[in-house]
């Protein structure tokens, strides 16, 4: 006599993530320690294209794989597609990565990569909006708050579905500096919890 499987039985496998970044990694390295001892989720693999960035490092700390990538392959090949499998990933979260995911990848994970954007989207995104660039522009626009938005990624840049954002004052002494400040605090107070709230309804 077979045993129906009932759902608080259903064994829930793994889900194996790859976070994609491009810089100092401060919001990878706050993603990897909070999931260190998760039985749900396993960082798989930190994917980087800037040779030097602190990311690396921060991967090499945590035993992680570094997966260097480049610009002819990642744009016009296979887009790492076959790394992707292979490492069995599953799910794609982008903290701080500075180039567009191509077709390939959004069709492979449609609804299974997510960004984290330093601002309040639909406002100050897109096409040269990153890093510092933002708080700038935030500050130069005269802002009362910024704030930070994780959305699913789609083929356009900032564009897909909003899951979460959160907001900050801005003060009329802030800075770029200052205001970069005050958006990190944010993003490392949300995004792992944030992610583990999307991969638990994959
Ligand atoms: N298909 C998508 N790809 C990416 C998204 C997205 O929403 N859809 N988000 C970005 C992250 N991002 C904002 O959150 C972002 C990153 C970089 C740029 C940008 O203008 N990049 C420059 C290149 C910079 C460099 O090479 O150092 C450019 O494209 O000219 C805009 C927005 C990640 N990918
Ligand atoms: N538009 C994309 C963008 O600007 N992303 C931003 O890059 C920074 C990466 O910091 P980190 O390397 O310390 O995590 C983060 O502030 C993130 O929001």
């Amino acid at each position: 006599m077979s045993t129906a499987i009932l759902p608080s039985q259903k064994n829930h496998s793994v889900v194996q993530i790859a976070l994609f970044a491009s810089g100092a990694g401060s919001n990878a390295k706050k993603i990897i320690e909070h999931f260190e001892n998760s039985g749900r989720v396993v960082i798989k693999l930190v994917v980087c294209n800037k040779p030097g960035a602190g990311v690396v490092q921060i991967a090499a700390d945590n035993n992680i794989p570094v997966l260097m990538i480049e610009r002819e392959r990642f744009f016009n090949g296979d887009s790492y597609l076959n790394e992707l499998n292979l490492a069995s990933i599953e799910f794609i979260v982008l903290a701080g990565f500075l180039w567009k995911i191509p077709e390939t990848l959004i069709q492979n994970f449609r609804n299974r990569i997510i960004n984290i954007h330093p601002a309040l989207l639909p406002k100050f995104g897109g096409k040269g909006m990153y890093g510092s660039k933002v708080h700038e522009a935030v500050i130069a626009a005269g802002e009362v708050e910024s704030g930070i938005t994780i959305h699913y990624v789609d083929e356009h840049y900032d564009n897909g579905d909003v899951i979460f954002q959160a907001k900050c004052s801005i003060l009329p002494t802030d800075t770029a500096e200052s205001l970069a400040e005050k958006i990190h605090k944010l993003e490392h107070e949300n995004f792992a919890r944030v992610i583990e709230e999307c991969v638990s309804k994959l």
